[in-house]
């Protein structure tokens, strides 16, 4: 419609009103209403189906992504970084979206004005649409050289926002810290850094960029002029009429606004492809994913057998495991088991032990010695470089990753809470029995205090929990960690808030109620562990001590250190 509109201006110029026929003007004026009313509507449209692409395909996008980071294995997470991940999620996907939605508009539009426009005019008069044609190969070199900087700019920038949301985040869940050791000034200082990196990154990406458009238009503008000069030449020379001139006019304005929007659509397209190799980056990893192959061989067969088969085989599988606890006389084996997260210095070196089902193991060794790694290897969120882990005496390598992580209950340093009830945080979406949860917070003692609540277990917990104290959310995640009735419960310093009234209390609770469970506590506190089935102490990976209290007492060195220091001995 855009392209009738100047056509019908130029005829009606050069055959209408030299007839001065009022009627036949008016017809063809209202013909050019008619245009303008179909272009508007049509317009409106072809934005909203766009902007309805446009939402679903980023949808697809995110949700895609999502799942593949949330089965990333945590190497891979190490890797990438969270914020990174973040930022892919969220800015990224964003970039996209909205070259999508402009790309399905301009994108169909600008070549439609630009080849339509042409053709229209070479109809007008080839002279000078020859004009036309001559200065657009530079434009179109203009615009391809400059956009091409683009993509090495814009990676740059994206690079500096993950730098960004990494330090904001920091600040935000470490704004206690910051504020309790007055370090809102260097926090700040570090903060205006990552910000200014971005703005010249900004800068950079945009000032590069930006040269497209002054240089498109001083171009343009140059055939415009030469276009009204050779025009003029013409209509003296009779060779076109005036309204040719007008409707050229129009037509230059309207393929120069479509040569704009192709400038736009490649800086959107060179930012919108930074952000695509990114996220392709995370959506084409295949291997070391922290799903078994197992599991997808599952959802794949499913699609294959009837489901009567399926079952058969489950009931033979689960046979099998069966057979396999029965003859198993441990619960949990390490074999000399080694592990380096940079496959260079080893952090955990030839660890052993073993545990029998319900017995308890405390871990206890200085800051950094590797008593975190221990469980996460246990939990296969990595794998072991030498040495076998056993559970039930199956490699935990064979165990489906799900099934592995079903058999564990634990509480890490590190835990979340999130902006749900008291009774959302412990079930966590697992449909756990009701009274499994009331069971696991009267044995973390949590009972106390949920029932001080005026909601009870309905009580709204604040983002990361922070109407609660210290001790309140350690009491939520270790009944968090209890109310599945897990084989394996871990607990890393998971008590350390616990007054020790609270802490006996609990562990109490756990023999009692918990007894076949195995546990595997790490603590600081001797007293937490002394009772123990087995204590293994650990020194810069090296397993340094391992037994019962009273004999590392007298058998390792380190331990009756830390024994004496915490008994006022020393
Ligand atoms: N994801 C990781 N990537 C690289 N190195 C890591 C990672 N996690 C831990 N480490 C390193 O491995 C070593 C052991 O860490 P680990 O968390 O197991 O120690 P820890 O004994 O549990 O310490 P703490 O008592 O402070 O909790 C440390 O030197 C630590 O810096």
């Amino acid at each position: 419609m855009d392209l009738c509109i100047p056509w019908i201006l130029a005829y009606m110029i050069d055959n209408i009103i030299s007839k001065k026929n009022i009627k036949e003007i008016y017809l063809w004026g209202i013909l050019m209403i008619i245009c303008s009313f179909i272009g508007v509507f049509a317009n409106i449209y072809a934005n909203r189906n766009a902007s309805a692409v446009g939402r679903d395909v980023t949808n697809n996008i995110r949700n895609d992504l999502y799942k593949k980071v949330s089965m990333l294995s945590s190497s891979q997470i190490d890797y990438f970084g969270v914020n990174s991940l973040i930022s892919r999620l969220t800015t990224d996907t964003n970039n996209i979206h909205r070259t999508i939605c402009v790309m399905q508009r301009l994108g169909v539009r600008a070549p439609i004005l630009l080849i339509g426009g042409v053709i229209i005019t070479l109809t007008l008069d080839p002279v000078l649409t020859f004009i036309l044609i001559l200065i657009m190969p530079f434009i179109a070199f203009v615009i391809y050289f400059i956009s091409k900087r683009g993509v090495t700019l814009y990676m740059n920038l994206q690079k500096s926002i993950d730098n960004l949301v990494r330090v904001i985040r920091e600040n935000i869940t470490g704004v206690k810290v910051i504020k309790s050791l007055s370090k809102t000034d260097y926090e700040r200082k570090r903060f205006d850094k990552v910000n200014k990196n971005v703005i010249n990154n900004d800068t950079t990406a945009n000032i590069v960029m930006s040269l497209n458009q002054p240089i498109v238009n001083i171009l343009f503008n140059c055939g415009l002029v030469l276009v009204i000069l050779v025009g003029a030449y013409r209509v003296q020379s009779k060779a076109i009429q005036v309204g040719v001139i007008v409707a050229f006019l129009s037509y230059f304005t309207i393929i120069l606004t479509a040569m704009k929007s192709v400038t736009k659509l490649f800086i959107l397209y060179f930012k919108a492809n930074a952000s695509a190799i990114r996220i392709s980056e995370i959506l084409n990893i295949e291997d070391n994913l922290d799903i078994d192959e197992e599991d997808l061989n599952i959802q794949n067969t499913y699609k294959k057998w009837n489901k009567k088969d399926l079952d058969a085989d489950l009931i033979k599988e689960n046979q099998k495991i069966e057979n396999i606890h029965k003859e198993s006389t441990y619960h949990i084996q390490f074999k000399n088991v080694t592990f380096s997260y940079n496959k260079n210095i080893p952090v955990v070196k030839n660890i052993s032990f073993e545990l029998k089902k319900g017995e308890s193991l405390g871990i206890i060794g200085p800051i950094g010695s590797g008593k975190t790694t221990i469980m996460m290897l246990l939990m296969g969120f990595y794998k072991a470089d030498e040495g076998q882990i056993l559970i039930n005496n199956v490699d935990i390598n064979d165990i489906k990753k799900s099934e592995l992580r079903n058999m564990f209950g634990s509480v890490f340093q590190n835990d979340y809470l999130f902006s749900k009830t008291i009774y959302e945080n412990i079930d966590f979406g697992r449909d756990i029995d009701g009274e499994d949860i009331v069971r696991a917070a009267k044995a973390t003692q949590a009972m106390n205090f949920i029932n001080q609540k005026e909601a009870k277990f309905d009580e709204n917990i604040s983002q990361s929990g922070n109407n609660l104290s210290g001790g309140q959310k350690q009491r939520i995640f270790l009944s968090r960690a209890l109310a599945s009735n897990p084989e394996i419960l871990i607990l890393d310093y998971a008590c350390s808030a616990l007054d020790f009234k609270t802490d006996r209390l609990l562990r109490e609770s756990l023999k009692k109620y918990y007894k076949n469970t195995t546990k595997i506590i790490i603590e600081s506190r001797i007293n937490s562990i002394k009772n123990c089935t087995k204590i293994m102490v650990l020194d810069k990976g090296n397993v340094v001590g391992y037994g019962k209290h009273e004999d590392l007492i007298k058998s390792c060195e380190i331990y009756s250190e830390i024994n004496k220091i915490q008994n006022g001995d020393l």
